[in-house]
């Protein structure tokens, strides 16, 4: 599986903007060969929460038929970071999942919303797993601070998936623990982990990028720098499966201890 890690700037509440620049990323990105192209989190608004009234996408539809319309084109699986939504009165980051032929195959909201950016104010929390099929590959998706929860993707990983895909917007000040959590994640639960963040500033936070791909032992395939810029990296799933045989973690859990 070759993936192709999407790491942009975003237009801090400027959606046509974005929505522009991702659907010539995504063009672009598609002519390297790639399997699967991944986005970071909150493409459509940045951070600007306080305007979601007048920029949320209501029900999604937008990116639907974009994101849909690209991977049909390209014929190419896409991960869609996230975007902010509006739904029912409520306004969630969700994470929209697509096949190559722009079939829609999940739609993730953000499970734990992150207090220190105000999400808490003003989104609402998901609820659900995102478990997705990518070219016959078992995956799964989470968003940004999602990762400090380990229970929450070991929940998810104990049913068999082989990769992870994480979008984010993550600041450039805990770069550090985003590779460790990342590579952390990797290791204890034996999946490749593909995870794109985003760069450039908003009115609160600098981003300094390094989306990254680390492979089930917790080794760094491939890491971006602080600039805009397409990764790209080739998954061998077989690894996924000698090191789960070599060592099998998920056998040997107590869950009647925890
Ligand atoms: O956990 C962190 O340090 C960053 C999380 C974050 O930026 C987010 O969830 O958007």
């Amino acid at each position: 599986m070759r993936v192709g890690l999407i790491q942009l700037d975003i237009r801090y509440g400027d959606p046509a903007a974005n929505f522009k620049q991702v659907s010539a990323a995504i063009q672009k990105a598609a002519r390297q060969h790639v399997d699967v192209l991944v986005l970071p989190e909150l493409w459509n608004t940045g951070y600007a929460l306080d305007r979601l009234p007048e920029l949320a996408d209501q029900n999604g539809q937008q990116t639907q038929t974009q994101l849909s319309a690209l991977a049909r084109q390209w014929k190419v699986n896409i991960v869609g970071g996230s975007v902010a939504v509006a739904r029912n009165g409520h306004y969630y980051n969700e994470m929209l999942t697509f096949d190559r032929q722009g079939q829609l195959l999940s739609r993730y909201d953000k499970v734990h919303c992150f207090g220190l950016m105000g999400e808490q104010e003003v989104m609402t929390a998901g609820n659900q797993e995102n478990r997705f099929t990518l070219d016959n590959v078992p995956a799964f998706g989470v968003i940004c601070y999602d990762i400090r929860f380990p229970e929450w993707l070991r929940k998810q990983a104990a049913r068999g998936p082989q990769v992870l895909f994480v979008s984010a917007e993550w600041p450039t000040a805990r770069l550090t623990q985003w590779r460790l959590l990342l590579q952390a994640r990797a290791i204890e639960n034996q999946a490749y982990v593909v995870a794109v963040n985003r760069v450039g500033d908003d009115p609160q936070n600098a981003f300094g990028g390094q989306s990254l791909v680390v492979d089930p032992l917790g080794k760094l395939v491939a890491i971006g720098g602080a600039h805009a810029q397409l990764i790209t990296a080739t998954l061998d799933l077989k690894q996924v499966e000698r090191v789960r045989e070599q060592l099998p973690v998920f056998a040997d859990r107590r869950p009647e201890l925890y």
